[in-house]
Protein backbone atom coordinates (compact mmCIF):
# COMPACT_ATOMS: atom_id res chain seq x y z
CA UNK A 1 0.00 0.00 0.00
CA UNK A 2 0.89 3.36 -0.33
CA UNK A 3 -0.03 6.82 -0.04
CA UNK A 4 -2.26 8.46 -1.92
CA UNK A 5 -3.52 11.80 -2.66
CA UNK A 6 -7.22 10.44 -2.64
CA UNK A 7 -6.94 8.79 1.08
CA UNK A 8 -8.14 11.98 2.40
CA UNK A 9 -10.62 12.29 -0.22
CA UNK A 10 -13.55 11.43 2.44
CA UNK A 11 -12.66 14.08 4.94
CA UNK A 12 -11.77 17.14 2.42
CA UNK A 13 -15.82 16.10 1.06
CA UNK A 14 -16.68 16.74 4.49
CA UNK A 15 -15.85 20.50 4.05
CA UNK A 16 -15.32 21.13 7.97
CA UNK A 17 -13.64 24.55 9.20
CA UNK A 18 -12.58 22.41 12.41
CA UNK A 19 -11.39 18.99 12.84
CA UNK A 20 -13.52 16.11 12.68
CA UNK A 21 -15.59 14.87 15.81
CA UNK A 22 -16.27 11.84 16.59
CA UNK A 23 -18.38 11.75 20.08
CA UNK A 24 -21.06 10.30 22.47
CA UNK A 25 -21.14 7.85 24.73
CA UNK A 26 -18.56 4.64 25.37
CA UNK A 27 -21.43 2.37 25.93
CA UNK A 28 -25.04 2.91 24.49
CA UNK A 29 -26.65 1.95 28.15
CA UNK A 30 -30.48 2.93 27.15
CA UNK A 31 -32.96 4.21 25.09
CA UNK A 32 -33.36 7.33 26.61
CA UNK A 33 -29.53 7.58 27.47
CA UNK A 34 -28.72 7.21 23.98
CA UNK A 35 -31.53 9.52 22.24
CA UNK A 36 -30.66 12.27 25.08
CA UNK A 37 -26.86 12.93 24.84
CA UNK A 38 -27.75 12.95 21.00
CA UNK A 39 -29.85 15.70 21.32
CA UNK A 40 -26.98 17.79 23.72
CA UNK A 41 -24.65 17.09 21.05
CA UNK A 42 -26.94 17.76 17.93
CA UNK A 43 -26.00 21.16 17.26
CA UNK A 44 -22.10 21.15 18.54
CA UNK A 45 -19.28 20.58 15.38
CA UNK A 46 -19.88 16.75 16.48
CA UNK A 47 -19.71 15.12 13.42
CA UNK A 48 -20.02 11.55 14.16
CA UNK A 49 -22.13 10.52 17.06
CA UNK A 50 -20.41 7.43 18.71
CA UNK A 51 -21.34 4.38 21.04
CA UNK A 52 -20.16 1.96 21.73
CA UNK A 53 -22.55 -1.29 21.16
CA UNK A 54 -20.62 -4.53 21.52
CA UNK A 55 -17.96 -3.90 24.43
CA UNK A 56 -15.07 -6.04 24.61
CA UNK A 57 -13.85 -5.47 28.33
CA UNK A 58 -10.81 -6.67 29.96
CA UNK A 59 -12.53 -9.36 32.54
CA UNK A 60 -15.49 -11.16 31.80
CA UNK A 61 -19.04 -9.79 34.38
CA UNK A 62 -18.86 -6.31 33.44
CA UNK A 63 -21.54 -4.92 31.31
CA UNK A 64 -20.32 -5.69 28.14
CA UNK A 65 -22.95 -3.72 25.78
CA UNK A 66 -26.49 -4.18 24.88
CA UNK A 67 -25.81 -5.90 21.70
CA UNK A 68 -27.42 -5.34 18.25
CA UNK A 69 -30.88 -3.83 19.96
CA UNK A 70 -28.44 -0.46 20.66
CA UNK A 71 -28.52 -0.37 17.10
CA UNK A 72 -31.81 0.25 16.27
CA UNK A 73 -31.30 3.24 18.86
CA UNK A 74 -28.88 4.67 16.74
CA UNK A 75 -30.95 4.49 13.96
CA UNK A 76 -32.96 6.68 16.06
CA UNK A 77 -30.32 9.58 16.56
CA UNK A 78 -29.79 10.01 13.36
CA UNK A 79 -33.89 9.93 12.42
CA UNK A 80 -34.01 12.95 15.06
CA UNK A 81 -30.94 14.55 15.31
CA UNK A 82 -29.37 14.24 11.59
CA UNK A 83 -25.99 13.35 13.48
CA UNK A 84 -24.17 10.26 11.12
CA UNK A 85 -24.04 7.24 13.60
CA UNK A 86 -20.58 5.38 14.34
CA UNK A 87 -19.60 2.22 16.31
CA UNK A 88 -17.35 -0.46 16.58
CA UNK A 89 -17.54 -3.68 14.82
CA UNK A 90 -15.41 -6.74 16.06
CA UNK A 91 -16.46 -9.94 13.73
CA UNK A 92 -18.08 -9.97 10.57
CA UNK A 93 -21.22 -10.41 12.24
CA UNK A 94 -20.89 -6.98 13.84
CA UNK A 95 -19.97 -5.74 10.21
CA UNK A 96 -23.88 -7.32 8.80
CA UNK A 97 -25.88 -5.84 11.63
CA UNK A 98 -24.07 -2.56 11.34
CA UNK A 99 -25.09 -2.44 8.04
CA UNK A 100 -28.14 -3.18 7.68
CA UNK A 101 -28.66 -0.26 10.06
CA UNK A 102 -26.75 2.03 8.22
CA UNK A 103 -24.40 3.11 10.56
CA UNK A 104 -22.21 5.83 8.92
CA UNK A 105 -18.52 4.75 10.05
CA UNK A 106 -17.46 1.68 11.63
CA UNK A 107 -14.08 1.33 13.57
CA UNK A 108 -11.72 -1.35 14.68
CA UNK A 109 -11.28 -1.62 18.09
CA UNK A 110 -7.47 -2.08 19.76
CA UNK A 111 -7.92 -5.20 21.05
CA UNK A 112 -9.49 -6.53 17.09
CA UNK A 113 -6.30 -4.77 15.46
CA UNK A 114 -3.94 -6.95 17.05
CA UNK A 115 -5.04 -9.99 15.17
CA UNK A 116 -4.76 -10.50 11.63
CA UNK A 117 -8.08 -12.88 11.20
CA UNK A 118 -9.91 -10.74 12.87
CA UNK A 119 -9.35 -7.47 10.61
CA UNK A 120 -9.24 -10.34 7.97
CA UNK A 121 -12.57 -11.38 8.97
CA UNK A 122 -14.20 -7.92 8.90
CA UNK A 123 -12.58 -6.98 5.80
CA UNK A 124 -14.35 -9.43 4.02
CA UNK A 125 -17.30 -8.47 5.45
CA UNK A 126 -17.09 -4.40 4.51
CA UNK A 127 -15.57 -5.63 1.07
CA UNK A 128 -16.42 -2.55 -1.51
CA UNK A 129 -18.38 -0.37 1.42
CA UNK A 130 -19.08 2.88 1.01
CA UNK A 131 -19.47 3.50 4.77
CA UNK A 132 -16.08 4.91 6.68
CA UNK A 133 -14.09 2.58 7.96
CA UNK A 134 -11.26 3.51 11.22
CA UNK A 135 -8.24 1.43 12.55
CA UNK A 136 -7.84 1.89 15.84
CA UNK A 137 -3.62 0.85 16.98
CA UNK A 138 -3.09 -2.32 18.55
CA UNK A 139 -2.49 -2.63 21.72
CA UNK A 140 0.86 -3.02 21.00
CA UNK A 141 3.19 -0.82 19.93
CA UNK A 142 3.98 -2.49 16.56
CA UNK A 143 3.84 0.18 13.49
CA UNK A 144 3.66 -2.44 10.85
CA UNK A 145 0.79 -4.32 12.48
CA UNK A 146 -1.43 -1.13 12.70
CA UNK A 147 -0.55 -0.57 8.71
CA UNK A 148 -1.02 -4.41 7.85
CA UNK A 149 -4.93 -4.12 9.24
CA UNK A 150 -5.09 -1.12 7.01
CA UNK A 151 -3.57 -2.57 4.42
CA UNK A 152 -6.37 -5.57 4.47
CA UNK A 153 -9.36 -3.12 4.26
CA UNK A 154 -7.45 -1.40 1.34
CA UNK A 155 -7.14 -4.51 -0.62
CA UNK A 156 -11.11 -5.09 0.05
CA UNK A 157 -11.84 -2.39 -1.75
CA UNK A 158 -12.73 -0.15 1.06
CA UNK A 159 -11.71 3.60 0.06
CA UNK A 160 -13.04 5.65 2.82
CA UNK A 161 -10.73 4.72 5.34
CA UNK A 162 -8.92 6.50 8.67
CA UNK A 163 -6.83 5.60 11.68
CA UNK A 164 -7.87 6.49 15.20
CA UNK A 165 -4.51 6.50 17.49
CA UNK A 166 -5.83 5.55 21.46
CA UNK A 167 -2.44 4.68 22.84
CA UNK A 168 -0.49 1.81 23.69
CA UNK A 169 -0.73 -0.55 27.02
CA UNK A 170 2.21 -0.67 28.90
CA UNK A 171 2.92 -2.93 31.52
CA UNK A 172 4.77 -0.16 33.99
CA UNK A 173 2.18 2.00 35.64
CA UNK A 174 2.41 5.63 33.50
CA UNK A 175 0.18 8.93 34.18
CA UNK A 176 -1.91 7.49 31.29
CA UNK A 177 -4.36 4.54 31.06
CA UNK A 178 -2.57 4.06 27.43
CA UNK A 179 0.65 5.90 26.77
CA UNK A 180 0.78 7.77 23.30
CA UNK A 181 3.94 7.09 22.13
CA UNK A 182 3.41 10.43 19.65
CA UNK A 183 6.62 9.08 17.85
CA UNK A 184 4.50 6.46 16.41
CA UNK A 185 1.85 8.32 15.03
CA UNK A 186 4.29 10.77 13.75
CA UNK A 187 5.78 8.02 12.05
CA UNK A 188 2.46 6.63 10.79
CA UNK A 189 2.08 10.70 9.39
CA UNK A 190 5.38 10.31 7.43
CA UNK A 191 4.64 7.48 5.85
CA UNK A 192 0.88 8.05 4.72
CA UNK A 193 0.35 11.93 5.16
CA UNK A 194 -2.95 11.35 3.40
CA UNK A 195 -4.18 9.00 5.70
CA UNK A 196 -6.63 10.73 7.90
CA UNK A 197 -5.77 10.56 11.59
CA UNK A 198 -8.01 10.78 14.21
CA UNK A 199 -6.99 11.05 18.21
CA UNK A 200 -8.62 9.24 21.00
CA UNK A 201 -7.89 11.29 23.97
CA UNK A 202 -10.04 9.48 26.29
CA UNK A 203 -8.89 6.24 25.92
CA UNK A 204 -5.08 7.59 25.97
CA UNK A 205 -6.05 9.43 29.22
CA UNK A 206 -8.17 7.37 30.86
CA UNK A 207 -9.22 10.80 33.12
CA UNK A 208 -11.39 13.75 31.86
CA UNK A 209 -9.23 16.51 33.68
CA UNK A 210 -6.38 15.30 30.95
CA UNK A 211 -8.53 15.20 27.89
CA UNK A 212 -7.88 19.06 26.72
CA UNK A 213 -4.24 18.44 26.94
CA UNK A 214 -3.64 15.90 25.23
CA UNK A 215 -6.33 17.21 22.34
CA UNK A 216 -4.08 20.26 22.11
CA UNK A 217 -0.64 17.60 21.48
CA UNK A 218 -2.74 15.88 19.04
CA UNK A 219 -3.78 19.14 17.20
CA UNK A 220 -0.39 20.36 17.36
CA UNK A 221 1.18 16.89 15.35
CA UNK A 222 -1.56 17.67 12.74
CA UNK A 223 -4.33 14.71 13.91
CA UNK A 224 -7.39 15.07 11.61
CA UNK A 225 -9.93 15.13 14.32
CA UNK A 226 -11.05 13.70 17.44
CA UNK A 227 -12.71 10.96 19.55
CA UNK A 228 -14.06 12.13 22.85
CA UNK A 229 -16.47 9.92 25.25
CA UNK A 230 -19.21 11.91 26.28
CA UNK A 231 -21.91 10.93 28.65
CA UNK A 232 -24.98 12.84 30.03
CA UNK A 233 -24.11 11.37 33.81
CA UNK A 234 -20.13 10.54 33.41
CA UNK A 235 -19.85 9.61 37.05
CA UNK A 236 -22.74 6.86 36.83
CA UNK A 237 -21.44 5.53 33.12
CA UNK A 238 -21.60 1.79 32.66
CA UNK A 239 -18.70 1.81 31.03
CA UNK A 240 -14.86 4.11 31.29
CA UNK A 241 -16.97 6.40 33.86
CA UNK A 242 -13.27 8.24 34.92
CA UNK A 243 -12.62 9.22 31.39
CA UNK A 244 -16.25 10.73 29.80
CA UNK A 245 -17.01 14.07 30.17
CA UNK A 246 -20.53 15.74 29.66
CA UNK A 247 -21.81 17.26 26.29
CA UNK A 248 -20.89 21.14 27.51
CA UNK A 249 -17.51 19.93 29.02
CA UNK A 250 -17.11 18.85 25.43
CA UNK A 251 -18.36 21.87 23.81
CA UNK A 252 -15.44 23.71 26.39
CA UNK A 253 -12.74 21.86 24.90
CA UNK A 254 -13.80 22.33 21.44
CA UNK A 255 -14.19 26.11 22.27
CA UNK A 256 -10.65 26.53 23.65
CA UNK A 257 -8.45 24.21 21.84
CA UNK A 258 -6.39 26.15 19.29
CA UNK A 259 -6.49 24.79 15.61
CA UNK A 260 -3.14 25.53 13.96
CA UNK A 261 -2.08 25.44 10.67
CA UNK A 262 0.10 23.44 8.63
CA UNK A 263 2.34 26.78 7.24
CA UNK A 264 2.52 30.21 6.30
CA UNK A 265 3.48 31.65 3.34
CA UNK A 266 4.44 34.86 5.08
CA UNK A 267 8.31 35.98 3.79
CA UNK A 268 9.69 36.92 7.02
CA UNK A 269 8.54 34.15 8.72
CA UNK A 270 9.32 31.55 5.96
CA UNK A 271 13.44 33.03 6.48
CA UNK A 272 13.29 33.22 10.29
CA UNK A 273 12.22 29.57 9.90
CA UNK A 274 15.09 28.71 7.31
CA UNK A 275 17.48 29.94 9.57
CA UNK A 276 16.80 28.29 12.26
CA UNK A 277 16.84 25.19 10.32
CA UNK A 278 20.07 25.42 9.26
CA UNK A 279 21.14 25.90 12.54
CA UNK A 280 19.64 22.35 13.16
CA UNK A 281 21.28 21.03 10.49
CA UNK A 282 24.30 21.98 11.67
CA UNK A 283 23.97 20.64 14.96
CA UNK A 284 22.71 17.52 13.81
CA UNK A 285 25.77 17.04 11.77
CA UNK A 286 27.65 17.72 14.40
CA UNK A 287 25.87 15.86 16.88
CA UNK A 288 27.07 12.66 14.13
CA UNK A 289 30.71 13.29 14.27
CA UNK A 290 30.83 13.28 17.91
CA UNK A 291 29.11 10.58 18.51
CA UNK A 292 31.35 8.68 15.86
CA UNK A 293 34.31 9.92 17.83
CA UNK A 294 32.97 8.81 21.13
CA UNK A 295 32.46 5.31 19.42
CA UNK A 296 35.87 4.86 18.36
CA UNK A 297 36.84 5.12 21.75
CA UNK A 298 34.22 2.74 23.16
CA UNK A 299 36.16 0.64 20.20
CA UNK A 300 39.57 0.82 21.76
CA UNK A 301 37.99 0.13 25.18
CA UNK A 302 36.72 -2.91 23.44
CA UNK A 303 40.12 -3.81 22.09
CA UNK A 304 41.92 -3.46 25.78
CA UNK A 305 38.60 -5.26 26.89
CA UNK A 306 39.35 -8.44 24.69
CA UNK A 307 43.41 -8.12 25.65
CA UNK A 308 42.70 -8.59 29.33
CA UNK A 309 39.52 -10.80 28.62
CA UNK A 310 37.50 -8.30 30.71
CA UNK A 311 33.62 -7.94 30.36
CA UNK A 312 31.86 -5.86 28.63
CA UNK A 313 29.29 -4.26 30.56
CA UNK A 314 30.70 -2.05 33.75
CA UNK A 315 27.49 -0.89 35.14
CA UNK A 316 29.64 0.86 37.99
CA UNK A 317 31.17 3.04 34.76
CA UNK A 318 27.95 2.98 33.32
CA UNK A 319 25.71 4.11 36.35
CA UNK A 320 28.30 7.58 36.43
CA UNK A 321 27.90 8.02 33.15
CA UNK A 322 24.30 8.25 33.89
CA UNK A 323 24.09 10.47 37.65
CA UNK A 324 26.27 12.91 35.77
CA UNK A 325 24.67 13.62 32.11
CA UNK A 326 21.10 13.85 33.74
CA UNK A 327 22.68 16.77 36.17
CA UNK A 328 24.30 17.91 32.89
CA UNK A 329 21.31 17.69 30.85
CA UNK A 330 19.37 19.39 33.94
CA UNK A 331 21.61 22.66 33.20
CA UNK A 332 20.65 22.84 29.54
CA UNK A 333 16.93 22.43 29.94
CA UNK A 334 16.96 18.73 29.15
CA UNK A 335 14.76 16.37 30.72
CA UNK A 336 15.60 13.65 32.59
CA UNK A 337 13.38 11.01 30.17
CA UNK A 338 15.35 12.59 27.68
CA UNK A 339 18.38 12.04 28.83
CA UNK A 340 18.05 8.48 29.81
CA UNK A 341 16.47 7.68 26.77
CA UNK A 342 19.14 8.91 25.13
CA UNK A 343 22.07 7.70 27.12
CA UNK A 344 20.87 4.11 27.07
CA UNK A 345 19.94 4.28 23.48
CA UNK A 346 24.23 4.99 23.46
CA UNK A 347 25.25 2.73 25.40
CA UNK A 348 23.74 0.00 23.95
CA UNK A 349 25.29 1.12 20.43
CA UNK A 350 28.65 1.39 22.59
CA UNK A 351 27.77 -2.15 23.83
CA UNK A 352 27.06 -3.41 20.20
CA UNK A 353 30.18 -2.20 19.35
CA UNK A 354 32.51 -3.64 21.94
CA UNK A 355 30.77 -7.03 21.45
CA UNK A 356 31.82 -7.05 17.90
CA UNK A 357 35.74 -6.38 18.85
CA UNK A 358 35.42 -8.40 21.57
CA UNK A 359 34.08 -11.76 19.56
CA UNK A 360 35.46 -10.49 16.45
C1 LIG B 1 33.00 2.11 27.21
C2 LIG B 1 32.92 1.15 28.14
O1 LIG B 1 32.13 0.01 28.02
C3 LIG B 1 30.74 0.00 28.25
C4 LIG B 1 30.16 1.20 27.59
C5 LIG B 1 30.10 2.39 28.21
C6 LIG B 1 29.88 3.68 27.45
O2 LIG B 1 29.63 3.61 26.25
O3 LIG B 1 29.98 4.75 28.06
C7 LIG B 1 30.25 2.44 29.61
C8 LIG B 1 30.47 1.30 30.35
C9 LIG B 1 30.47 -0.03 29.76
O4 LIG B 1 29.24 -0.66 30.05
C10 LIG B 1 33.70 1.23 29.40
O5 LIG B 1 33.90 0.21 30.02
O6 LIG B 1 34.11 2.36 29.76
Amino acid sequence: MENKKEMRTWLDDLGLDHPLVIAGPCSAETEEQVLKIAHELKDTDVNYYRAGIWKPRTRPGNFEGVGHLGLKWLQKVKEETGMKTATEVANAAHVKLALEHDIDLLWIGARSTVSPFIVQEIADALEGTDKIVLVKNPVNPDLPLWLGAIERLYSSNIKKLGVIHRGFSTYEKTKYRNKPKWQLAIELQRRFPDLPIINDPSHITGKRDMIFDVSQTALDLNFDGLMIETHIDPDNAWSDAAQQVTPSTLVQIMEDLKIRKETDAEAEYNSALDNLRAQIDVVDNQIIELLGTRMKASDGIGALKKQKNVAVLQSKRWNEILGRMVLEGQDHGLSEEFILKMFKAIHQESINHQEKIING
